[in-house]
């Protein structure tokens, strides 16, 4: 049965959710805080990119619209969805004062039934919204947790196509109604307490990550003992019991996501007394990743002090113009404390960046980058790095050094065009 359904932020995770709710036959009223959001929104333009969103948007309208005000989003609301920012604090903990203003906005919605946490969020925070639901009046309106596992770059396909959908809650009709409004979706729907749900969400990102710090560690050792992990990757990935996702080497993982969730899962454990030392070695080795490609680079040169260096791909993976906590970023700013000057190209990243970007120069084209460079570092998997001609690359750089950051090129076709080529856990 199709629902009026108040959709709180309009970011990556808010806008997917609320243009596949419509799309799934639901009215719904996005709110956003910020008014130049909102307003390009209301203008028919789409402020973030995420494949198939501004098509899906714009084939909803009538069941689409967007506000700054809270009033008018749970005028007719039966369903509040909480998709705002979770941001770590200064001590590594979620913020989650977003999440706090939002519930605080819900007193005397009309026609509210449910609200449900689709944020990231520390386990037991539902159970404390429910208490505050309780003090506001709206002990009648039920609260469940229903964390949201796509992936940005298919974000859209992945919400509407999911491996599970997880509910977490105790008032069953809350639950139905969650399990109603994905009607259409064919995937299995794990139901469970709230405590559980809050903690599939960070457990789901945690073993991706480590998977990735895993073969990352490996790498490091296939470097050190003339074994090639791309070959490993492959090999073990075809034993079921492993699978072949996530074991892409490289220099390392970044995003909105997993830095903040991990450092938040850390928080989580210490707060609780306990030292969690896998996730930490996870942490820890994806940090130096980056810093190792640095160190690899600049023994290739010698030095990086007066070197230009051509960074190719800001963003933290392909398909996406998101540049939160991009590795892109670090090794950035480390080339520019060795003194580097870094040029750099990608083809969706926005233009204004904060530091330190302002310090590199941008060039619209990877070619025009590489004209006149010492090295190149290709951080981003973007395809069209596969495509670019190496060989006049090769002719219009001053010193053809290439630190593959993404084991995207072929190192024997590369050395055949005359680069000195280094990659990831590969000879
Ligand atoms: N980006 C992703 O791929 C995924 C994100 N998540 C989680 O979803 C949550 C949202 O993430 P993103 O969409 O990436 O964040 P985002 O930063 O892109 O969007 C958040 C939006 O919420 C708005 N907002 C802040 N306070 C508000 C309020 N009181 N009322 C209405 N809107 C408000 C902000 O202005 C912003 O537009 C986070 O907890 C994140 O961990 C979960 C899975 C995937
Ligand atoms: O909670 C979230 O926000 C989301 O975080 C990740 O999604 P996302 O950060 O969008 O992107 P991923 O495709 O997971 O990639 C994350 C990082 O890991 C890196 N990566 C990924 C896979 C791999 O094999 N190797 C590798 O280095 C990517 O380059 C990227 O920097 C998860 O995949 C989603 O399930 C989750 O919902």
């Amino acid at each position: 049965m199709p629902r009026t359904i108040a959709v709180f932020g309009a970011g990556y995770i808010g806008l997917v959710t609320a243009a596949c709710l419509a799309e799934l036959g639901h009215a719904v009223v996005v709110r956003d805080i910020q008014p130049d959001r909102v307003q390009r929104l209301q203008a028919g333009e789409v402020p973030i990119f995420e494949p198939g969103l501004a098509e899906m948007i714009a084939r909803n309208t009538e069941r689409l619209s967007f506000t700054l005000d809270a009033a008018t989003a749970l005028a007719a609301a039966e369903v509040a969805y909480v998709c705002v920012d979770t941001p770590p604090t200064v001590s590594g903990d979620a913020d989650l004062s977003r999440v706090w203003s939002v519930v605080d906005s819900l007193r005397g919605a009309p026609a509210l039934l449910a609200v449900v946490v689709k944020s990231t969020v520390p386990v037991g925070t539902g159970k404390r919204i429910r208490t505050v639901l309780n003090e506001s009046g709206l002990e009648h309106v039920g609260y469940a947790s229903n964390p949201e596992f796509t992936a940005e770059g298919r974000a859209v396909a992945d919400f509407m196509t999911p491996d599970r959908i997880v509910i977490g809650g105790s008032d069953q009709d809350a639950i139905r109604l969650v399990a109603d409004l994905h009607h259409g979706i064919n995937a299995p729907i794990e139901i469970m307490d709230v405590a559980s749900a809050e903690m599939t969400k960070l457990a789901a990102n945690a073993a991706l990550m480590t998977r990735i710090s895993f073969i990352n560690e490996i790498a490091a050792l296939c470097e050190l003992t003339g074994a090639d992990v791309e070959l490993v990757s492959k090999a073990i990935g075809l034993d079921h019991r492993i699978g072949s996702h996530f074991l892409q080497a490289g220099i390392g993982w970044g995003g909105s996501c997993f830095p903040k969730d991990s450092e938040a899962l850390k928080q989580l454990a210490s707060n609780t007394g306990y030292h969690p030392q896998l996730l930490n070695a996870a942490i820890e080795v994806n940090n130096l990743q980056k810093r190792r490609a640095i160190q690899t680079l600049k023994q290739a040169l010698g030095s990086l002090e007066g070197t230009e260096i051509a960074l190719l791909g800001m963003t933290f993976k392909p398909s996406t113009d998101d540049m939160r906590e991009s590795p892109s970023t670090v090794l950035a700013a480390r080339l520019l404390a060795e003194g580097a000057r870094v040029r750099c190209w990608d083809p969706l990243a926005p233009q204004e960046l904060p530091e330190p970007w302002s310090q590199t120069t941008r060039h619209p084209r990877a070619l025009d980058a590489l004209d006149g460079a010492d090295a190149v570092i290709l951080a981003t998997a973007w395809p069209e790095l596969r495509e670019l001609p190496w060989h006049d690359a090769h002719d219009l750089m001053r010193r053809p050094v290439m630190f593959d950051g993404r084991n995207l090129l072929d190192p024997a076709k590369m050395r055949a065009l005359g680069f000195t080529y280094m990659s990831v856990g590969r000879p």
